[in-house]
Formats: structure tokens, sequence, C-alpha cells
């Protein structure tokens, strides 16, 4: 399998990655931690050398005690003092300055892991947010919120504990082995060769845990998607009973996170027995092997005893290194999706060398345009349509006719795979997102209200806009009453209690949006659905203040809607299939005609 199946987000549900694949992706992930600390490399630094000097200063105490008995204490006892206090004097500067110096580095390590944590926090947010809507309509938001949660808290564990034990183990076990080496190199030997089966059982338990963690991840990430999804699907949860079969879901999906769980737990089951069995091995045959070159006189007792004290220390943060690897798989594991998600690109890009878009245009045209979501079967074929500036288009078709994808196209969510959408002459692909947000605006049915009030959410279409000005587009909509009748009028919190606002409402105050961010192009995407009948003639009069003087495209099912447009285009199998005035395509007794006598039908 190529490397190149592993870019990005794609292959993220696998726990199952070629040699290659991981290599690929870890090599990701560190890029990823270098781009971050490159810019704190001086902090990184002087981290660096307070811990090494600590670990010297605290690596020389066992040397100081095998001088102190083997040479200071003869001495003591010939009634010469002054070296064993030398002696005892080195060993309080030592250990306070090495304790002195681990404080300082516990502070410096946090600095840097919490600034790593937020650069990473960002990052994700202002990337996510930046990705196309095919991203996003492909990768759900339970995963998006875990790449948020639950992997950066994997991460934050292994940065603000787990770290500093691996940085420990790492330092003591090399100062250790070269003081032992000084000091003694038979028992150093004899480390050396206790590394052999060391290497193996880390090497056995790294890979075993790799696999382990990866399963472990995969599966939490199930659990928050399925959790997102209930909850947000809440609705449609409850209209139709579902809960029991969602619970049920979910169980499984809890199960399956618990057994992945208790897989890495059955791991740590074999490898810290293993570990201490082959510390206490070890320490043991220095102890022998020393005892007899003691018995030899070849051997001075002091020294045993340090060697002993370097072979505890060396084993005893090894211990601890299994805690590491815990934490460390399961941040890796994390790291690889977050870095993942940072390597998506915007399949929408901004151009290289973008054209102007002419102030007050809004002629559209579709050029041999073909167009299918991702890599599936096409979906849109428009060899040829104009638009002119100024026109109110309704798309008028069957369910999955293809009118939300053309109204897609135009506000360039997504591009053509063939053939190019034009405004005003330009291909959108060479205007810039900001250009284009402003030349189009699409309105869609949800109507997302922010946190905030009325009329922030309003001031959304042109944040420069003066509260008069707020006022004015939410009258020109039909929306000022029903927010002067709110508890605080336009300063009401939406989300607030007291402040909510009824579906149809909600889109009043998308309207007032659009309205003030006075696009040239206006779609209004099944935008009209929520409102109530009651109010169809303040839709009406609202829509035509809202479409005149711009070119406008209608998704519209209501015929009252489709009935203020200029021109109907009636879509079938992702083309057009009938082009008229609503008169025009009456007279001409086709397919609109017919929707028409079905919509009149339900109306009476
Ligand atoms: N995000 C997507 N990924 C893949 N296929 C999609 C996506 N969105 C729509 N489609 C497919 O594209 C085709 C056209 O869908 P589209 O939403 O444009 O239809 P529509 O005419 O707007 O339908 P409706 O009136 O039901 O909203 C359908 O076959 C649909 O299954």
């Amino acid at each position: 399998m190529s490397i190149t199946t592993v870019h990005g987000t794609s292959g993220e549900d696998r726990g199952d990655y070629t040699r290659a694949e991981s290599r690929s992706i870890r090599r990701r992930s560190l890029r990823l931690l270098a781009d971050i600390l490159r810019p704190r490399r001086r902090l990184l630094v002087l981290t660096v050398v307070v811990v090494v000097v600590s670990t010297i200063l605290r690596a020389v105490v066992p040397s100081l005690i095998a001088y102190g008995i083997d040479a200071a204490l003869p001495a003591a006892l010939d009634g010469d003092w002054a070296p064993i206090l030398w002696t005892a004097s080195a060993i309080l500067v030592a250990g306070g300055v090495g304790g002195l110096l681990v404080g300082w580095y516990v502070v410096l390590i946090a600095r840097l892991m919490q600034a790593i944590m937020i650069e990473l926090r960002t990052r994700i947010f202002r990337h996510t947010q930046r990705l196309s809507l095919e991203f996003h309509e492909g990768y759900t938001s339970g995963r998006i919120i875990s790449r948020q949660t639950s992997d950066l808290e994997s991460i934050q564990e292994l940065l603000d504990g787990s770290l500093n034990e691996l940085v420990d183990a790492v330092l003591i076990g090399a100062f250790t082995l070269c003081a032992l080496l000084l000091l003694d190199w038979q028992s150093a030997l004899i480390l050396c060769a206790a590394m052999i089966p060391l290497v193996l059982l880390m090497r056995w338990f790294v890979r075993e845990s790799q696999r382990g963690f990866r399963a472990t991840s995969v599966a939490s990430a199930k659990l928050i998607v399925r959790f997102v999804e209930t909850m947000t699907g809440i609705r449609a949860v409850q209209a139709f009973r579902k809960e029991r079969r969602r619970s049920r879901e979910f169980a499984g999906a809890a199960k399956e996170y618990l057994d992945a769980n208790l897989r890495v737990v059955r791991l740590y089951g074999v490898f810290d027995p293993a570990l201490m069995l082959l510390g206490s091995t070890t320490i043991a045959v220095v102890l022998l092997w020393g005892s007899l070159r003691v018995v030899d006189g070849t051997l001075a007792i002091g020294v045993l005893l340090a060697a002993i004290m370097y072979v505890r220390n060396f084993f005893g943060p090894l211990e601890e290194v299994a805690t590491f690897l815990n934490s460390y798989q399961s941040a890796a594991a994390a790291l690889e999706k977050v870095s993942g998600v940072l390597e998506e690109e915007p399949t929408v890009a901004d151009p290289d060398q973008p054209e102007r878009l002419p102030d007050h245009g809004g002629t559209i045209r579709f050029d041999e345009v073909e167009f299918g979501y991702g890599a599936g079967r096409s979906v849109l074929r428009i060899p040829d349509l104009a638009i002119p500036s100024g026109q109110t288009v309704a798309l008028v078709g069957t369910t999955g006719a293809g009118k939300s994808t053309l109204a897609k196209l135009v506000a360039r969510f997504y591009d053509p795979r063939r053939g190019a959408v034009r405004l005003d002459g330009v291909d959108l692909r060479s205007v810039t997102s900001a250009d284009l947000r402003r030349a189009v605006v699409m309105v869609t049915q949800e109507a997302y209200l922010f946190s905030g009030s009325v009329a922030d959410n309003i001031a959304l279409g042109n944040p420069d806009a003066s509260l008069a000005e707020i006022q004015a587009a939410a009258r020109a909509v039909g929306a000022h009453e029903f927010i002067e009748a709110l508890p605080d009028g336009y300063d009401t919190d939406v989300n607030k209690r007291g402040g909510r606002v009824s579906a149809g409402q909600r889109q009043l105050i998308s309207f007032a949006r659009a309205f003030l961010a006075d696009p040239a192009v206006l779609i209004l995407d099944e935008a009209t659905a929520s409102l109530d009948l009651p109010s169809e003639r303040q839709v009406q009069a609202a829509l035509q203040r809202l479409l005149a003087d711009r070119t406008a495209i209608i998704i519209a099912h209501r015929l009252s809607t489709i009935e203020i447009a200029d021109r109907v285009l009636v879509m079938e199998h992702g083309g057009v299939v009938e082009d008229g005035s609503p008169a025009q395509l009456i007279a001409r007794d086709g397919r609109y005609a017919r929707l028409h006598r079905e919509w009149a039908a339900t109306q009476e």
C-alpha cells in the first residue's frame, strides 16, 4: 500500500498500518512537534541544560558514598576527620543543588508544555475552520470534537507528567552507566549484558502497545461520534423512539473501547513483572560477583555498595518508563490524528494570483460544468447556463436533482470537476474567498445563530454596520416587530432563556443578516421552509425587498416563493430540463406546469 493512502485524515479509522505507513505517520507527527518547538528553542535549550546538570549532580552521589566508605572512613578511623567532612559536604551540595535544579526544571518544562498545548489547540481550531465544506461533510463533528478534546487531553497528560519521567530515566540511565564504567567496569559489563533482554522487552512492549493504543484511540473516537450524533439528532431519535437502539449501539461502542483498553492493560501485566525480575536478577548478579571480588580483596566494599546503588538507580526509573510509554502511546496515537487533520488542505483554495470582481456585478455563467462529490459519480452537468445580473431564478426539481449542488458551486463551496463557474466573467477559482463572500451570500434552512445578541447576529452580514443600519435591515425583511417584542429587543441574547426564537424567526434574522451584507448574488437554499404559512404574504414582501437589485437563486418547495421569480429552471438528474419564465413554462405544459397544477391543488 502506498504512503499516500494515509495522507491527512484518510485511513484514520484503521488500526493496522504497514511499517512504511507507520513511519510516514510518525514523521508527520514529529514534523508538527518540531514546527511548534522551533520558535521556542531557547526555552527548550535552557530546560535541557538544567535537567542535564541536575542529573549529573545526582548521579555523582553514589561515587561520593563509595569514596566516603573506602577512603574517608578509614582516615576518620585514624583520627583524620577532614576527608569524611568534605565528602559529607560534597554529598549535601550535590544533592541540594541537584534538587533545586529539579525544581527549576519542573517550572521550565511546564511552561514549554503549556505553550505547546495552546499552540496545538489554536492550530486545530484555526485549521479546521479553514477547511472546505467537503471536509466537514465527510468528517463527522464527533470526530472533530475528539481531536479537540480526548486527543489533546492524551497529549496533555503526556506532556504534564510522564515526559519528566522519561527524561529522568534516560539521563539517569546514561549517566549511571558512565559513572559505573569509571567506578567498576565489571559491574558495568553485567549491566550492559542485562540491557540485551531489556531492549528486547522494551521493543516488544512498544510494538504491541502501539497497536493497542491505536485501537483504543479509534474506539474512543467512535464512542464520541455516537454520542455527538445522537445528541445533535436528539429530535429525530426521540421522534422515532430510537433511544433503545441508540443506547444499544452506544453500549456496543463502549464495549469495544473497554476491550481495547483491557488488551493494553494485559500487556502491562506482562511487562511490569518482567522488568522487575530483570532488575532484581541484575542486582543479584552484581552483588554475587562483587562479593567474590571483595572476599578476594580485589574490590573495595564501598565500590560494591556504589555499584549496587547505580544498578538500582538504573532500573528504578525504568518502571516509570512503562508509565511514560503508556501515555506516550496514546499521545502518539492522538498526535497522529491531530497531525492528520492539520495535513488536510482546503479543497477550495485561494488563488495565487487573484482577479478582482467588479463592484456591482452579479452575472453568473456555467461553462461546460461537470461536478461530482469526492471521487463519486457525476451529479451535475450544466453545459451552458447564463444568469444575467439582477435576475431572480428559482430552481425546481425532484429531490436529489442537483439544486443544492448547483447553488453550492455558485457559492464556491466546491469547485467543478470540469468547466468553470464564472461571476462577471471571472472564474470563481481566481477570486479570493474574502472577495467571494462579499459578492455571494448563501442563506440555508438551518439559519444558524451564534451566541450573542440579535443585533450581533444580524451584524455578521456587515460587522461595521451601525445599530440604525441593523434595524433598517430587520425592518426591510419584516423582522423588526418581533425583535422589538423580545425581552431586551435587539440586545436579547439568543441563547438565554426568553431570548429563544422560533425557527421562522431565526430565518428572518438570517434574512436581515443577508440584507445587511448586501451581496451581488444571494442564494436561498430552502430558506423559506420554516416560515409559517399565516405570514406567507409577509414572507413574499420580505423576499421581494431582499432580492431587489441583485441576482438571486432560490431553491424552494413552495409555490408562493417560486412565483416571485423571473425565471424557473427545472432540474432533473443533475441537468436543466426546462428553462423559462413561470408563465412561459405553464404555457409549455411540461414538468413545471404539472408541478404547478399539483401545488395549486394542495393550496386550495
Ligand atoms: N455531500 C455530498 N456527498 C456526496 N453526494 C452528495 C452530497 N450532497 C449531495 N449529494 C448527491 O448529489 C445529488 C444531488 O444532491 P442535491 O442535494 O444537489 O439535490 P437537491 O436537488 O438539492 O435535493 P433536495 O431537494 O432533496 O435538497 C444527490 O444524488 C445526492 O445524493
